[in-house]
């Protein structure tokens, strides 16, 4: 079997790699066809949906996977928010959500003036391309979930259901 993951970010591939160990992991461009910044469950949700679907396009009985970072609002506070998907060799499609934290103050106007989580997260830590590495639920956690982690767990949801849905 094959998997194939729409996206070169490092941390989403690792996390696909910790739960296909057993499996070819293919990294390949997909388009989430949303915004940059997604801004709503659904939209985030929708993106990772998307890029699964045309990964799982790619070729004959492959698993195409797609994981999506975006923000919610909840009453006051703005969350971050990750969704997965999973469309298997039949087509039939699996989601997931990830870890939730609220953002401070300071990164969600930012987010409201139009600025990408990733650059506000680079300025805020002085940091490059942290989106790559613990990314900001790294940060907002102290390094005790780092992106990596929050999309392995993800991933595990995702080979979870699609196991449990094969009766493997
Ligand atoms: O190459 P791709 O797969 O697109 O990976 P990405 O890092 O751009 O990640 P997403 O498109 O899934 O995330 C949507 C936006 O949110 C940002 N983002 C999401 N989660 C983040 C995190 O934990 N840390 C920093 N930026 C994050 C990211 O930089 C984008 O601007
Ligand atoms: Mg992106």
């Amino acid at each position: 079997m094959i998997i194939y993951i729409g996206s070169k970010n490092p941390t989403k591939i690792k996390a696909v790699e910790n739960i296909f160990s057993e499996f070819e992991v293919k990294a390949v461009e997909a388009a989430s066809n949303v915004s940059p910044q997604p801004f709503t469950d659904q939209e985030t949700l929708i993106g990772a949906v998307n890029r699964a679907k045309e990964c799982a396009a790619k070729a004959e009985g492959v698993i195409g996977i797609g994981l999506e970072g975006g923000v919610m609002k909840l009453g006051e506070k703005m969350l971050l928010c990750n969704w997965g998907a999973l469309v298997d060799e039949t087509g039939e499609v699996y989601v997931a959500s990830g870890a939730r934290i609220p953002l401070p103050r300071e990164i969600t106007e930012q987010l409201e003036a139009g600025k990408e989580l990733g650059e506000v997260m680079d300025l805020f830590t002085k940091k490059t391309n942290v989106r790559k590495h613990e990314g900001a639920i790294g940060i907002f956690t102290k390094g005790y979930v780092g992106r990596e982690a929050m999309f392995t767990h993800v991933m595990e949801l995702l080979r979870g259901q699609y196991e449990f849905n094969k009766k493997v």
